[in-house]
């Protein structure tokens, strides 16, 4: 397994209590840096996988490398966003650090940047669009100094204006702060902002690689 990798998956296999299979002998690779984006039909397991990787579900059999801390990203940020305001969501994350209240206020500010959101920081979070929420949840993991950013499906609730400055917006901070993103996705629009993709059919990887190559299999397969 190669431990270079950001994420390495090799011949992971998961089926829950109740039912068939959901992964078989499913392996990846992500390279540090890089923005991979992971598709794939209903049910095929991309949510499972991304739970996998984040150490929310057990892993039967099989193995996983992740460079560490890892972050993740809901599809509703209405679902991690815990505290009252902008600030004192992102300094949630860092109460286990027992950090001096200076060091938080940096880690905080220096996250808020990240994502353009510093003039929001004592905004109380009901007062936030959808894009603006997911930002807040991206700049609480970027505190927490994750190198892995994990998204499952962050744009699912977005408008397509919202939707497409969200991913510019990852694919800058990948490319500049040197973070690993792995994204789920059914909105094709946004695999010209991925470096590669991946298709997950039937528990595995089906197709990998530039965005042109995978959208075509994508159409090949019926699935456009
Ligand atoms: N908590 C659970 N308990 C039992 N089965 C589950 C659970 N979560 C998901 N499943 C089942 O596992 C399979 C894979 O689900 P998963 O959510 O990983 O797929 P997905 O590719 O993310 O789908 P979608 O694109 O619809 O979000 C599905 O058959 C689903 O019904």
């Amino acid at each position: 397994m190669d431990q270079s990798c950001a994420i390495a998956i090799d011949d992971l296999h998961f089926s829950w209590d109740s039912g068939a299979s959901v992964l078989a002998g499913c392996s990846l690779q992500v390279k540090p840096g890089e923005f991979c984006m992971l598709l794939g039909t209903n049910g095929s397991g991309k949510s499972t996988l991304l739970r996998l990787l984040a150490g929310l579900l057990d892993i039967p059999q099989g193995k996983i490398h992740l460079q560490k801390p890892v972050g993740f990203v809901f599809q509703n940020p209405d679902h991690q966003l815990v505290m009252p305001t902008v600030g004192a969501d992102v300094a949630f994350g860092l109460v286990d650090e027992n950090l001096a209240y200076e060091d938080v206020r940096q880690r905080v500010d220096e996250a808020l940047i990240m994502v353009n959101l510093l003039q929001l920081k004592r905004r109380p979070i009901y007062a936030l669009s959808g894009g603006q929420k997911q930002r807040v949840a991206i700049a609480g993991a970027l505190a927490q100094n994750c190198r892995v950013l994990l998204f499952d499906e962050p744009t699912a609730l977005l408008d397509p204006d919202s939707q497409l400055e969200l991913v510019a917006q990852v694919r800058d901070l990948v490319k500049q702060q040197g973070i690993t993103a792995l994204w789920v996705t059914h909105r094709l629009v946004e695999l010209d902002y991925c470096d590669r993709a991946i298709l997950l059919e039937q528990g595995r990887v089906a197709t990998e690689g530039a965005p042109e190559q995978v959208k075509q299999a994508l159409q090949n397969l019926h699935l456009t």
